[in-house]
């Protein structure tokens, strides 16, 4: 099920504290601390920008507007996270936009320097939603250390558009507002690559996932549902409950409902 742009606004605004116009396309912005993120926002943003906390977290929150073959845009820049696991809270902030705010785009940006650490994060998300694009920045620090990335062949590996940068200096983020624009448009359509588990968890996975298909008002992966579940995690699963109820649908009437069945 896709929210509605009315039924979005509201969402963004009550619980996120972002304010939304309906004609915006969304992204977020996603990575692990201090991989230039917010170089990144600034850089596409200029003075277009709002800074506050997230509602009820004192959190930093920032998001701001750009315009680029005419099309508004609409940017979040996430606080930095090594996981989606909600150990933090802002990993809690990051994952709960990811799985509820349903951003038409979530560019994860990976330390070239870095790479195996970083693209543990970007795996998550590709577990969330399939409209990512990975920006590898820091990309001059990576040649000083004479790295040398294959980036087709990790575009190919990933299943998503990958686009190289060095935001400091303002390399690369033409391409990455045109891979922008070309995945929220739907003109490019990702296909990121799935983590396959041992067999005894993809077996697990397999009895839930018919449990947690079609959960009303959800436009979750019922895949990272399933994940979760089995995961044990409670604080994703409030989560869950709190904004499904988003239009006053119950998650518990939902839950009794397959109990029955
Ligand atoms: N050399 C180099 N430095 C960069 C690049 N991008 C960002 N930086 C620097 O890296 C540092 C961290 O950048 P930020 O944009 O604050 O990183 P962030 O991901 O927003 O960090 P958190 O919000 O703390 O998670 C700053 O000193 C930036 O100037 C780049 O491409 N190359
Ligand atoms: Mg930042």
């Amino acid at each position: 099920m896709i929210l509605s742009a009315e039924k979005k606004s509201l969402l963004w605004q009550n619980y996120f504290g972002v304010p939304i116009r309906n004609d915006q396309l969304s992204i977020a912005l996603a990575g692990n601390p201090n991989v230039g993120k917010s170089t990144i926002f600034n850089a596409l943003t200029g003075l277009h920008q709002h800074t506050g906390n997230w509602p009820g977290k004192t959190v930093d929150n920032a998001h701001g507007s750009y315009q680029y073959q005419k099309k508004p845009f609409l940017i979040v820049d996430l606080p930095g996270t090594y996981s989606l696991l909600a150990h933090t809270v802002e990993e809690q902030i990051a994952r709960d936009f990811l799985c509820f705010a349903n951003p038409d785009v979530t560019v994860v940006v990976l330390d070239a320097t870095s790479l195996e650490r970083n693209l543990n994060l970007a795996l998550q998300v590709f577990e969330i939603t399939p409209n990512v694009i990975v920006c590898l920045n820091l990309m001059d620090e990576a040649k000083k250390k004479n790295l040398v990335i294959d980036v087709p062949s990790l575009e190919r590996e990933l299943g998503v558009p990958v686009v190289a940068t060095a935001a400091r200096q303002g390399i690369g983020l033409t391409e990455l507002r045109e891979k922008i624009l070309q995945v929220a448009t739907g003109l490019l359509q990702p296909i990121p690559r799935q983590i396959k588990y041992s067999s005894d968890i993809e077996s697990a996975l397999k009895e839930l996932l018919p449990l947690v298909e079609n959960i009303p008002n959800s436009t979750l992966s019922p895949r990272w549902i399933a994940l979760r579940l089995l995961d044990g995690d409670q604080n994703f699963l409030e989560s869950l409950s709190n904004f499904l109820d988003i239009d006053h649908v119950s998650f518990q009437d939902w839950e009794e409902s397959k109990c029955a069945q």
